[in-house]
């Protein structure tokens, strides 16, 4: 907003110039005159600044690894002494504004910045923040300048300017020294604010990102010109100005927007066109002559790369990019040239060196945009039309795409099962966090309060089948990462099915070392699968039943890695490097940041009786204020909830298991997929509102009985060191509750189990072929498309919804047969996963008719997607493709048949209200038994 209000202020500060100038014509003639005294060259100049941007870039790189071997008091002493001696070169160039001085000022620069992002990596993430402010003060400076003295005056400013910063350097450079040791060092179980999103993305990579690196290309290169081009139309130095703050307005808004940017264009698209349209408008930044004019189109440039690089998760330096634009840039500047090509009797076109060079990467940024837009998307250009008619529409399956769907699925899962009355707390953690230990101090824990029954089991290997699983997934070397997500999701599903639900149902309490949150940290953070198909496998396995309560075991990784490695018995995911297990760790914690009342991050570092002493008196508030009905070994005490009951506390359904609340974004926390974590509720009953940690703990803070009674306190942030998440409020919200708010998800991709189409049902709009392939994610390259007469192919394909019994069992959906065996044939060649995608590839007889179908190893062939860059390529955009020639009618007709689709799914949920009995009991205790 700052940013905003002063370029808008600088604005008008240039209007009124104009306005002067045109009042007193004189004026612009005198500038001019001066402008033709002066002997500037400009491929001199542009020869200059490259050597500035060579050293500055040499400053910033090459020490690195010199600096991070530093303490940090040594480092902050280096920072501190970087500082000062920027400020006096600068001030030295302010007196002697000789070229040599000022390289050296930007070598000194470049050094400064690198220790100071080693110092804060938290300042790098965001440039325009810094810059964006440093920009704006050059405005306000030279504009001071140019309104007093005219527009040559304006490159006093600029030594003025560089007056004011060494000023704030030495200021800056005393604050380092004086900085209390200690101070921004990380703590565990904290992470910065704002770097959630990123920590957990870890470094994904990206197939193929060279459009990413085209567009900071051309953000480096528009960045660069703004210079020569004001020399070059004598627009002065604040024109200057004006053209870099407007830049990174640009590209912070584009960059902020970015996810959710057209939510209705699959992201790979965006990306492309992003590219394309940034290709054009560099060219046109060439040909106009006018400063505002210029400074517009940048910043739409800018906006358009910004938009462009979040639409994609990438690992590259984005450095890399923009440097190599600024040195293509300054060196096509160099060109000597002057050309006037006549156009008409009235007008002709200067094409200066500066022209050429906003031509120049135009044209290659536009090329790149093309050739993307063909192959960047697994689909090419199909349904690019599509992808534009709906680009800002929100249809459903786009509004959750950008921001909605844990709220709506929660209410759309709240109505399909009840579970039984018992208490379900998960332990997560990496491996070595003391998960066993602490299982067992708990079991010791909640004995001596005379609780009981508690079932104690674990994810891989609480049952029978569990156990086979485990020894195939775990034993060895393992499998490749997509069999490992389905198998750890297999043995989740009859987890659930045969142990957990039918305990629950019996009023237990039930203890299992590791559930959904550890796919989500091992296989998607860890392993970089799509968070989303992660997410939707499990919602998918369990029916999206979630723990009342998951406790996360926060520890080093090191300190982890120590300990397993001194129990000795490692299988090959204890032996992941240190990164794979930070990613896994910060999953965790991002997912316990996003819903405190449903976690508690308890810092595990510490010896094993604090460990459980804090974890005691967590369980023990979570079970308080939910009456803790089972305390006398009375399974279904609390009994089941009648609807409209209110939640004491807000784990959950009054008295029930909460079902559905999968994140299904967490790689996306702080962006478009920031959505808010939530606790579902029985129908009827309270609901908490979305809402994020802070909230929560604020609204806990005014909450009624059950929170003030709790002496669990709600965390004020989620940066404590040792967070013990605390009940939420007793009527926090009831938004949840809200049954329209379950028409906001069309057929969830949490449920490939249910919610089929029918085939003999001309309105059904086609669900996702795998768990999680509505395409909410960011890298979603498709559009889903309506479809008829088309099956499902999902694992564990179901019958369509015609064909089942009127009143549906939702526990039906395990007993499917799952695999090609389910599928029916396809009356119309519609679902063909795309190579490489899941299980379901291959199985679809249109397969073969599809030319993307034949191209993945998963197309039949089974091949391994690692070892193929199609595949991997697939890996990052693993969600079905429609691909369906689709006619205008029916695009028309899309919304039409969402809205029956809700309505139809909306009904069908109301009338639900089967339950599965168990059948098949087990239990797991680590040390061979259960009680
Ligand atoms: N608080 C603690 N301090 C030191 N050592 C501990 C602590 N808790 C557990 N340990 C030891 O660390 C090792 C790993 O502990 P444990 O098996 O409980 O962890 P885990 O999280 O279940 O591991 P995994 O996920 O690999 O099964 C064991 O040797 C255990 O004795
Ligand atoms: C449930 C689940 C587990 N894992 C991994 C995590 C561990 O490395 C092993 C289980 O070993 P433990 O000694 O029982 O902790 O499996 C996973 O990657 N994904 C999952 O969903």
């Amino acid at each position: 907003m700052v940013m905003f209000a002063l370029t808008a202020l600088a604005f008008g500060i240039a209007g009124l110039h104009g306005v002067w100038r045109v009042l007193d014509p004189g004026a612009a003639h005198r500038i001019a005159e001066s402008f033709a005294d002066t002997s500037f060259s400009l491929p001199q100049a542009a020869g200059a600044l490259l050597v500035v941007f060579v050293l500055v870039a040499a400053g910033v790189f090459v020490p690195h690894s010199v600096f991070s071997r530093l303490s940090t008091p040594a480092g902050r002493g280096l920072l501190a002494g970087g500082a000062a001696a920027t400020a006096v070169a600068s001030v030295c160039v302010f007196f002697f504004p000789v070229v040599w001085l000022i390289w050296i000022t930007a070598l000194f620069l470049g050094i400064t910045t690198a220790l100071l992002v080693l110092q804060a990596p938290h300042l790098h993430r965001k440039p325009w923040r810094t810059a964006g402010v440093a920009a704006v003060l050059l405005l306000l400076t030279t504009y001071a300048f140019q309104i007093v003295g005219g527009t040559q005056a304006g490159i006093s400013g600029v030594r003025w300017y560089l007056l004011i910063g060494a000023v704030l350097l030495f200021v800056s450079s005393a604050l380092a020294m004086r900085a209390p040791a200690g101070a921004g060092d990380p703590v565990t179980g904290a992470f910065p604010a704002g770097s959630a999103g990123q920590a957990l993305r870890g470094p994904t990579p990206i197939a193929r990102p060279w459009a990413c690196y085209l567009l900071f290309g051309v953000l480096g290169a528009v960045l660069a010109l703004a210079q020569p081009a004001v020399a070059d139309h004598r627009f002065g130095q604040a024109g200057f100005a004006v053209i870099v703050c407007a830049a990174f307005l640009g590209w912070a808004v584009g960059y902020e927007a970015g996810p959710t940017f057209a939510p209705g264009m699959s992201r790979p698209r965006l990306t492309s066109l992003a590219l394309l349209t940034a290709g054009v408008l560099t060219l046109a930044l060439g040909i106009i002559e006018e400063l505002s004019g210029k400074a517009v189109l940048t910043a739409i440039v800018t906006f358009a790369v910004g938009v462009g690089v979040r639409a994609q998760r990438y690992d590259f330096s984005r450095s890399i990019g923009v440097g190599a634009g600024v040195v293509a840039a300054l060196l096509l500047t160099m060109l000597d040239l002057d050309t006037v090509v006549a156009l008409s009797e009235n007008a002709s076109w200067n094409i200066s060196a500066t022209t050429v060079a906003y031509s120049v990467v135009g044209l290659v940024a536009l090329v790149g945009g093309i050739i993307a837009l063909f192959t960047f998307s697994p689909h090419g250009i199909q349904g690019l039309g599509v992808d534009l008619v709906h680009a800002f529409r929100t249809p459903a399956v786009a509004a959750e795409r950008a921001e909605v769907p844990a709220a709506s699925e929660l209410a759309a899962h709240a109505t399909e099962h009840v579970t039984g009355p018992g208490f379900f707390i998960a332990v997560e953690g990496g491996d070595g966090s003391g998960k066993t230990t602490q299982i067992q101090l708990l079991d010791e824990h909640l004995r001596a309060r005379g609780i009981g029954p508690v079932v104690l089991t674990r994810e891989p290997g609480g049952t029978d089948a569990g156990r086979a699983i485990r020894e195939v997934v775990l034993g060895g070397s393992g499998v490749a990462p997509r069999s490992e997500a389905l198998l750890f999701a297999a043995d989740r599903a009859h987890h659930v099915a045969s142990l957990i639900g039918p305990a629950l149902e019996r009023g237990e309490t039930v203890i299992t070392d590791r559930y959904i949150d550890s796919s989500l940290g091992y296989q998607s953070a860890g392993r970089e699968l799509s968070t989303e198909d992660i997410a939707g496998l499990s919602r998918w396995a369990t029916e999206g039943l979630v723990p009342h309560l998951t406790l996360v075991l926060d520890i080093d990784p090191e300190t982890a890695a120590q300990r397993t490695a001194a129990r000795g018995e490692e299988n090959h995911l204890d032996r992941e490097d240190l990164a794979f297990r930070r990613r896994v760790q910060e999953a965790f914690l991002v997912l316990a940041s996003r819903e405190p009342s449903r976690y508690a991050v308890i810092d595990a570092n510490r010896e094993p009786a604090a460990v459980a002493a804090d974890i005691a008196a967590v369980v023990d508030a979570h079970m308080s204020s939910r009456g803790d009905h089972r305390s006398q070994n009375h399974p279904h005490a609390g009994g089941l909830a009648a609807p409209g009951d209110t939640a004491p506390c807000g784990t959950g359904a009054s008295g029930t298991a909460p079902r559905g609340t999968v994140p299904s974004d967490t790689a996306l926390p702080g962006t478009a997929g920031q959505r808010h974590g939530s606790a579902t509720q029985h129908p009827g009953s309270t609901a908490q509102q979305p809402g994020n940690a802070a909230e929560q703990a604020g609204n806990a803070a005014q909450s009624g009985p059950s929170a003030s009674a709790s002496p669990v306190s709600a965390p004020a942030s989620d940066e404590a060191e040792t967070t013990v998440l605390g009940a939420p409020p007793a009527g926090s919200a009831t938004a949840g509750s809200d049954p329209s708010e379950a028409e906001t998800t069309v057929l969830p991709a949490s449920a490939p189990g249910r919610g089929a189409p029918g085939e003999d049902d001309p309105t059904t709009v086609l669900p996702p072929a795998v768990p999680g392939g509505t395409g909410f994610g960011e890298d979603d390259p498709t559009t889903v498309l309506p479809a008829r007469h088309a099956n499902r192919s999902a694992p564990g394909s179901q019958p369509p919804l015609g064909s089942r019994a009127p009143e549906p069992n939702p526990h039906a959906a395990p007993r499917q047969p799952a695999g090609p065996a389910a599928s029916e044939t396809a009356r119309m060649p519609v679902v063909v996963p795309a190579a490489g995608t899941g299980p379901a590839a291959g199985t679809d007889p249109a397969a073969g008719t599809d030319p993307a179908a034949g191209t993945g190893p998963a197309a039949g062939t089974g091949g391994d997607a690692a070892a193929d860059p199609e595949a991997e390529n697939a890996r990052e955009m693993p969600l079905p493709h429609f691909h369906q020639r689709v006619s205008r009618d029916r695009l028309v007709a899309q919304a039409e048949l969402e809205r029956q689709a809700r309505e139809r799914l909306r009904q069908s949920r109301l009338r639900r209200s089967g339950r599965e009995q168990p059948r098949d009991r087990g239990g797991y205790d680590p040390n061979g038994g259960s009680r």
